[in-house]
Parts: structure tokens; sequence; C-alpha cells
């Protein structure tokens, strides 16, 4: 890189820090689409606290989200999931990576709509099935197709995730290339406000 592309990037990201003006980051999508990875990079720039709202329920119910699926059932970790991330949006200066179908829960959505600027990161279904089959750790993929299940979450979400502030292709590049696409988008999105 060089020294005028770090100075643009890190010009990018201080610009974007002030006209943020506290209000919480939320990056949505589906599970592998790089939300933890390319979150805590885009915190890393805009010098804001990194939050997994995952790793939140986790701490809170003190076991792990296959473990929630398993023992309390889908519906009773969505309730879970809002009550964590609704706490997290009282915080300022935060970038919160959630979970993949929180954003698809309709009080989570209306609450990030209202508290936060809302990032999607989208990745097709090639990408995302070698992605999430590096780890056995998503409970809803323990299907007996799970690329087709994955295929059909895709359908399902996709049009729900659009209502987000902004979208950003999270590609097979470095993650730092994708947080400053995300910065970039955000930029945009708040200069036209
Ligand atoms: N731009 C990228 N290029 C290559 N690999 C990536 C990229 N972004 C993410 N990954 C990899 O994809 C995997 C999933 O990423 P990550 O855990 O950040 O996704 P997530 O959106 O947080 O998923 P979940 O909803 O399940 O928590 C990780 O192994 C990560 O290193
Ligand atoms: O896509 C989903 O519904 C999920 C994604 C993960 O981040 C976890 O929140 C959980 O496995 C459910
Ligand atoms: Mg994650």
């Amino acid at each position: 890189m060089t020294r005028s592309d770090g100075g643009g990037r890190q010009g990018r990201a201080k610009a974007l820090a002030n006209r943020l003006d506290g209000r919480p980051v939320v990056l949505v999508g589906m599970m592998g689409a790089g939300k933890t990875t390319v979150g805590r990079r885009l915190a890393n720039r805009l010098g804001r606290q990194f939050i997994d709202s995952d790793e939140e329920i986790e701490r809170a119910a003190q076991m792990t989200i296959p473990e929630i699926f398993e023992q309390r059932g889908e519906s009773e970790f969505r309730a879970g999931e809002m009550r964590v991330i609704a706490r997290l949006l009282k915080e300022k200066d935060i970038v919160l990576a959630t979970g993949g179908g929180a954003f698809v829960n309709l009080d989570t959505r209306a609450l990030v709509k209202a508290e936060a600027v809302s990032v999607w990161l989208k990745a097709d279904l090639d990408v995302l099935f070698e992605r999430v089959s590096r780890r056995s750790n998503r409970p809803l993929l323990k299907t007996a197709d799970p690329r087709g299940t994955l295929e059909k979450l895709i359908a399902d979400r996709y049009p729900i995730y659009q209502e987000a502030d902004v979208t950003v292709f999270s590609r097979d590049v470095p993650q730092d290339n994708v947080a400053a696409d995300v910065i970039g988008a955000l930029l945009d999105h708040l200069k036209t406000r």
C-alpha cells in the first residue's frame, strides 16, 4: 500500500467516525458473510469497540449457541438475542456484529433501524457455503443437505437484509478491503441524508 492510500483510508475512517457521531454501526447478513471478522477490522479503523452479539448471548446464557438451540429452542434464542441487542444498542461508539438471523426478526430489525446505521454484508451461495463448511457450529445447518438449507435461507432472507441502510459485497478479497468498502458505503449513505 502506498503512503497516500494509507492516508486516504485513514482520512475516510476519521470522516466517518465524525459523521456517525457515536451512532452504532450494525453488521447484518448470513452466517459466513464475514460480520465478525470484517466487523473487528472496521471497529479498529474507526477507533471503536467491537462487539459480537453471538458472543454476548453465549456469555449471558453461560451456554454455547448450539446448546441454547438444543436445550431451549430457536424461539427462546431469538427472544434472548433481541434483549441482548437492545442492551448493546444503548452503547455509543460501537461496531456490532449480529447473528445471521437477528435482523430477520421483526422486533430486532425495528430496534436496529431506530438506533443504528445498518450494513448488509452480502455474499453469494458458493462463497458462503465454502466459508461455513470450515466449522460445524451452526445449528441451523445441521441438516441432511446443508447447502440446500443455506440456499433456502438466502432466498428467505435476502429481501429482508436488503432493508439495511447500505449493502456491501463480502468478496474473497482481503478483509481489510471489505472493511474499506463498508467505510466508503457508509460515507456515501450519510452524505446523502
Ligand atoms: N473477505 C474474506 N475473504 C476470505 N475469507 C473470509 C472473508 N471474510 C470472512 N472470511 C472467512 O469466512 C469465515 C466466516 O466469517 P465470519 O465468522 O466473520 O462470518 P459471520 O458473518 O460472523 O458468520 P456467523 O453469522 O456465523 O457468525 C471465517 O473463516 C472468515 O475468516
Ligand atoms: O443465521 C442464523 O440464524 C444464525 C447465525 C449465527 O450467527 C447464530 O446466531 C445462530 O447460529 C443462528
Ligand atoms: Mg459471527
